[in-house]
């Protein structure tokens, strides 16, 4: 296994949620399994004042409280926080820079760390454009040494539409080298998603079948108990489209739809994931209603930071359609929501049905071969298929061939931020989005966002929590119709 070299990693946004939720915790767990670097430090900057002691003992807190199911070692979390520092100052006023310039320089001095520097802006978006600024302002986006190097680590939402999301790119692109700037997708570092991948193209026995000649439809779902929760304000200005749909699902989208790599590198796998985005069926205004369908549960409307006559979606449903020769007319369902019965996220690839039935109890619509990737929870792969019920006659029963990960107990789970943090010190981009793609996605999604903003509440439906709007996807063709088979 490549180990990184040492390095800083400097977080803007560490009083935040974010890093007290997933990224120290990520860390810890990096440090406890000794994939951190000999030499690495962690810089957090906010403006909340904290000594370096007194910021430690507030991320100790949430990091017990984010591994809670865990045991934790005291004398290694203390090990783990003395490679943590904090510096209180506005990120958003280049003249405070030199703040940071000399805490870097002295950091680097005292650990003896190289020249070589993490930025990982976990800071309100608006933030994005404004840091990257006032780190060229100040000199700070380029290394002072031949062997050191800079990378920024962008988080979501990379853009509120496509004009904002190619002003980012370009921005960006004007202050770092592309290959410096790592655009975060937290799904692609689910074990479950990278797993998508090996599953098609380490096995014969899939990618023969995995296009339209034999596969009748794709379901790809995130589905979500929570609601909103404390992130009204940033919720309702979003939506389930622009939350989830328009990066993690079309990022699973790209996965399984995509065409092999010639290597397993990561441009030629970021090419072929664009390849997908750019194939992409566009929506034209009088199909969008037909072919989409959003809906907002009962109560949305009171959540804390929520308009009280918000028209924002909390649940999209959508048939997409890949126009190329693999996938012609082979739809795409995609959806998700939140206050829906359960948390779930998986990939449903539904194969077509034999020509003729000849058993009792046989599917007939699509068909019961099923090839389920579950990426959360009880994160398995099952194959669905027929068989004869015992007893006198032939009738049909679906059963399930399964995987479970958890069947392989030795083998540690990682968090999606363990596996991307420690790529982007490794610099690896391969599980990170690159420009173009998100750009591709954007456009797909783009008009949508235009056509729901002119319609308002028209077309929009209400489901009550724990419901999860059957009528609505049924009209995408989405639920099976009646079969004989009563458990497809
Ligand atoms: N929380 C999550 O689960 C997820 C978050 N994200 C993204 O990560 C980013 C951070 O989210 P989250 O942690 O929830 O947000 P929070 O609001 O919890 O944290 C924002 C952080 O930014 C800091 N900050 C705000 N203004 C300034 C300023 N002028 N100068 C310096 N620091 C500033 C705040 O600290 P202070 O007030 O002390 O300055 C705080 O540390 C967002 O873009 C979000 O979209 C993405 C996926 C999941
Ligand atoms: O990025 C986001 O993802 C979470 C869901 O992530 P998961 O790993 O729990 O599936 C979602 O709740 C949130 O709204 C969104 O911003």
């Amino acid at each position: 296994m490549k180990t990184a070299s040492n390095q800083l990693l400097v977080i803007f946004g560490a009083s935040g949620d974010l890093t007290g939720r997933k990224l120290l915790p990520s860390l810890y767990e990096l440090h406890v399994r000794g994939l951190l670097p000999e030499r690495f430090c962690i810089l957090g900057a906010a403006r909340t004042e904290y000594s370096d002691d007194e910021y430690r003992a507030f991320e100790k807190v949430h990091i017990r409280e984010s591994l809670k199911n865990k045991e934790v070692d005291e004398a290694e979390l203390d090990s783990f926080l003395r490679r943590v520092f904090y510096l209180a100052f506005d990120s958003t006023d280049s003249a405070e820079y030199h703040k940071l310039k000399d805490r870097i320089h002295q950091l680097q001095q005292e650990q003896q760390l190289p020249d070589k520097i993490i930025y990982y802006l976990a800071t309100p978006p608006v933030m994005y454009e404004l840091i990257p600024t006032c780190l060229k302002e100040n000199g700070m986006n380029v290394a002072g040494s031949e062997d050191g190097w800079r990378r920024v680590i962008v988080e979501k939402p990379f853009g509120t539409s496509l004009e904002s999301a190619e002003r980012l790119n370009k921005h960006l692109i004007h202050i770092f080298d592309e290959k410096e700037i790592y655009r975060i997708d937290h799904y692609l570092g689910k074990e479950t998603v990278q797993n998508i991948l090996v599953l098609r193209f380490s096995n014969g026995i899939f990618e023969p079948l995995w296009n339209r000649n034999y596969i009748d439809s794709i379901e790809i779902s995130a589905s979500e108990t929570l609601g909103v929760e404390n992130r009204g304000k940033y919720y309702d200005g979003a939506g389930a489209l622009r939350d989830m749909i328009q990066n993690h699902l079309m990022q699973l989208m790209a996965f399984t739809a995509m065409e092999s790599p010639s290597v397993f590198d990561p441009e030629p796998i970021r090419d072929e994931i664009v390849k997908v985005f750019r194939a992409l069926r566009p929506y034209k205004t009088h199909d969008m209603d037909n072919l989409i369908v959003r809906g907002q549960y009962d109560g949305y409307r009171e959540e804390k930071n929520v308009a009280p006559d918000s028209t924002t979606e909390t649940y999209v449903a959508m048939k997409m359609f890949i126009d190329n020769w693999r996938w012609s007319d082979v739809p795409f369902y995609i959806f998700t929501g939140k206050k829906l019965p359960e948390k779930s996220s998986e990939i449903v690839v539904n194969f077509k049905s034999t020509p003729h039935q000849l058993f009792a109890g046989q599917c007939s619509g699509g068909s019961c071969n099923k090839l389920i990737i579950r990426i959360q929870p009880n994160e398995s792969i099952t194959l669905k298929f027929g068989l004869k019920m015992p007893g006198a006659g032939f009738t049909v029963k679906q059963v399930g061939m399964d995987f479970r990960y958890d069947s392989l107990s030795k083998n540690y789970l990682p968090d999606a931020y363990e596996r991307l943090l420690l790529d982007a010190m490794l610099g690896d981009s391969t599980l990170y989005a690159r420009s173009d793609a998100l750009e591709a996605s954007w456009r797909l999604i783009d008009p949508i966002l235009h056509h729901w903003k002119e319609e308002g509440a028209k077309n929009l439906f209400f489901y009550a929590p724990g419901e999860d709007g059957p009528i609505e996807k049924a009209k995408l063709g989405m639920v099976p119709k009646d079969c004989p088979c009563q458990s497809c």
